[in-house]
């Protein structure tokens, strides 16, 4: 992925947030404060709360309690422009099926009123390594990794400092994942965003994240940079999802010696 002309990411603090459904609490009176340019991975099991948590920073969800600021200001101010500053990727793209490369890519643009959307669209597909004459193709004559570059592209269209990924590789095989979420780390540096990426994978977490955050039942129960929780630990739950990884590097290493 190469240059573009992006905002540099905000600070995120989350307050007390908690979302109840149906009398339990998915996310649970959590307190986060995320440096401006990090990269955060929020981990967990399945039904941890970490799609829910994620979503409460782009308004998706709304929070029963508690308070969310991004860079001092509340995302709910009539102000402040959510689609605008706020990129967000899902595993599969959600792309429109029915609109070629460009329009998808486009989408954001024309709601965020950016004067000459045709040049963005051009500038995005060079940042995510598509060639230009992708813009006309529909995304069904894509490979899945190309098809999430899109995603990319369309999220970042807008300049936006923060990127809120839920499973953005999640969808895809393992050599296409491995060379995405590394692309994908490097244009976070380069870019300085803000990334906050929900995965399962402790492996991919532990690799290109700064800050790992572990969720179990809608608490945090481990919150720390990689090399800390690896020689660290913590409870059983972070100590079984790091013996995954752990384990396999170590069953390969054998191998190789
Ligand atoms: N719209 C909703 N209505 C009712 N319950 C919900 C809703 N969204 C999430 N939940 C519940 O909240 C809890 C947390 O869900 P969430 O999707 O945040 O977990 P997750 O950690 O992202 O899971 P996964 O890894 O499987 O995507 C789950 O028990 C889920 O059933």
């Amino acid at each position: 992925m190469t240059d573009g002309n992006l905002n540099r990411g905000p600070g995120v603090r989350l307050k007390d947030v908690s979302r109840i459904y149906a009398g339990r609490a998915a996310v649970d009176a959590i307190t986060l404060d995320i440096a401006a340019g990090s990269f955060v991975a929020l981990v967990g099991s399945s039904g941890s709360g970490k799609s829910t948590l994620l979503k409460t920073i782009n308004r998706l969800v709304k929070p029963n309690t508690g308070t969310i600021e991004i860079d001092g200001v509340n995302p709910t101010d009539a102000a402040y422009s959510v689609r605008r500053k706020i990129g967000y990727v899902i595993q599969g793209t959600g792309l429109f099926p029915h609109l070629d490369v460009a329009a998808n890519i486009a989408m954001g643009l024309r709601i965020a009123r950016v004067r000459d959307p045709q040049r963005r669209v051009n500038d995005m597909l060079k940042l995510v390594d598509l060639p230009l004459d992708y813009a006309s193709r529909m995304p069904d004559t894509l490979s899945g990794g190309q098809r999430q570059r899109v995603g990319f592209a369309r999220a970042l269209a807008t300049g936006p400092g923060l990127m809120l990924m839920d499973e953005p590789f999640g969808a895809l095989d393992p050599v296409t994942r491995d060379n995405l979420s590394t692309a994908y780390r490097a244009l976070h540096d380069r870019l300085g965003l803000t990334s906050i990426m929900v995965t399962h994978d402790m492996a991919e977490a532990l690799l290109i994240a700064d800050r790992i955050v572990v969720l179990d039942t809608g608490k945090i129960v481990a919150d720390a940079a990689p090399v800390d929780l690896l020689n660290n630990g913590g409870g059983p739950i972070v100590n079984a999802l790091i013996a995954v990884p752990r384990g396999q590097a170590e069953r390969i290493a054998k191998m190789l010696t």
